[in-house]
């Protein structure tokens, strides 16, 4: 069951040049690339929340992250509500937003604060929520390679759930549990056999890769017998999370099903219900707006509420209650890259035409996921219109690797000169998180436009703390 291909390279670097489209104009819509606090004023330029982002370039340089608060609480809220009501005639459900897409402090209180959980993957993501005031209670930590100090982190801060993710880590928990007196709830990461998400690297629940507990091996079985046999260990849960950038929710049908017949095995050979089944995150956002409609919340929670109505029905077992972990589809479209063009060169392509090579003040630093997964985005000129005609660009970045691209393929202005702002929509998520100081570039801030104006809840790095981190 595979999902898009979206997000895979699907053309060589050089080649003849397309006719790409442009960025679609903001319209204030959930749905688009833009977030809703996205608009064009009269003189061409684009704001955020009324913010016009030449005086934000101006106050807080460039690069930088452009987070739209309104729209991300909008965007939590709605998945709490949708997932709320959905499963309010089953056994409920919790949504746990997946930090490792994107955590701040101020990124965690919002989503609390709007009703949603978080999932950590490290000491460092379970740190940052906990100091957002974050209750334990209300934090997973996954991880498939979790260290005894960071598992100890966890229970002592009292979390939900420990996602286990091999039969190492059965023991791991319950030794570290042992030690600390404290009980370990856990749930098991189940790898189901699905194949999805928009790239080989982001699908996670096939049989070759690291993630989870096998089904189809006997391995997933033997977790939820030994972890029912710790006196240390609750079983609170089973999990299956199938990949990321998942636009076509048929997958998770299969999972859901694989889950939920393992539990109702484990009821009739135990007499144990486990209580709890995750779904995962996983559910994909437009990028260019060319990759069809992505699932809104409230579609996701009434597909998954309908499979575990009618998959619990055959089997005949009780609703669990029932988690999911977006990530991407909460942080991604909350946020725009704001960038300063230079260099601009036309070159001249083997087979006729020319593409213009628009290089800005970043790049794979800030934003690896088109170099690493072939991913595609669009960029709209953001510090003024422009009537000149639109010509094949790519965006590109100031690093040293010809595949140091922004945009693969969008439509620019002709006029587009050093000095223009750039806006690259749609990286909220995996963005920030996965940034780097490659070629020692200070990685950018994160700029939150919300009701106290615009402000920095991520510092931008400088390079006094590069230097700062070089012991000589
Ligand atoms: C275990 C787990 N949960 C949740 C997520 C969040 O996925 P996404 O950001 O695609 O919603 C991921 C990432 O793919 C993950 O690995
Ligand atoms: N980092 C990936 C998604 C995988 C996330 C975690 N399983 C991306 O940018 O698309």
């Amino acid at each position: 069951m595979s999902g898009t291909e979206h997000g895979d390279a699907r053309e060589p670097l050089s080649g003849p040049p397309e006719s790409p489209p442009a960025a679609p104009e903001p319209d204030g819509s959930t749905t688009g690339v833009w977030s809703s606090g996205v608009s064009r004023s009269a003189d061409g330029a684009l704001r955020v929340g009324g913010h016009d982002l030449r005086t934000v370039a101006a106050e807080h340089g460039t690069p930088a992250y452009v987070l739209d608060e309104p729209d991300l609480r909008a965007r939590a809220r709605g998945y709490a509500q949708a997932f709320g009501s959905a499963f309010a005639d089953l056994a409920g459900a919790d949504v746990y937003y997946a930090g490792k897409a994107f955590l701040s402090v101020a990124v965690a209180r919002w989503v609390h604060e709007e009703g949603l959980r978080i999932d950590t993957s490290t000491g460092g993501e379970l740190a940052v929520a906990l100091r957002a005031g974050v209750p334990g209670a209300h934090l997973g930590l996954h991880g498939n390679n979790k260290s005894a100090s960071e598992v100890r982190t966890a229970l002592e801060a009292g979390v939900g759930r420990i996602v286990v993710d091999s039969l190492a880590e059965v023991e791991l928990v319950a030794s570290v549990a042992a030690e600390t007196g404290l009980r370990a709830p856990v749930m098991l990461r189940v790898t189901t056999g699905v194949h999805a998400g928009g790239h080989e690297f982001i699908a996670t629940a096939h049989e070759d890769q690291k993630f989870g507990l096998s089904l189809a091996s006997g391995a997933a079985r033997e977790a939820v017998d030994a972890v029912l046999a710790a006196p240390a260990l609750e079983l609170v849960g089973l999990h299956s999370h199938i990949g990321s950038q998942i636009l076509d929710l048929g997958g998770f049908e299969v999972a859901a099903r694989a889950l939920l017949r393992l539990r109702a095995e484990v009821a009739a050979t135990t007499g144990v219900l486990v209580p709890e089944v995750d779904l995962g995150g996983g559910y994909g956002v437009a990028y260019t707006g060319t990759e069809g409609t992505p699932p809104t919340a409230p579609q996701v929670a009434a597909a998954l509420a309908d499979v575990v109505a009618r998959a619990c029905a055959d089997l005949g077992t009780p609703a669990p209650r029932i988690s999911v972990e977006p990530g991407r589809s909460i942080v991604g479209p909350t946020t725009l890259t704001l960038y300063t063009v230079g260099t601009v060169k036309p070159v001249e392509l083997d087979g006729g035409g020319q593409r213009l090579y628009v290089s800005v003040d970043g790049g794979m630093s800030d934003n690896l996921r088109p170099a690493l997964y072939g991913a595609t985005y669009t960029a709209a000129l953001a510090s003024r219109r422009s009537a000149a005609r639109p010509v094949t660009a790519r965006v590109v970045g100031k690093h040293c690797e010809s595949g140091d691209i922004v945009v693969h393929d969008v439509a620019l202005p002709a006029d587009v000169r050093a000095g223009d702002l750039l806006a690259v929509p749609v990286t909220g998520a995996y963005g920030r998180s996965m940034a780097s100081n490659y070629n020692l570039v200070p990685r950018p801030p994160v700029l939150a436009v919300g009701p106290a104006g615009v402000r920095a809840i991520v510092r931008g790095e400088t390079v006094a703390d590069l230097l700062a981190l070089d012991l000589g």
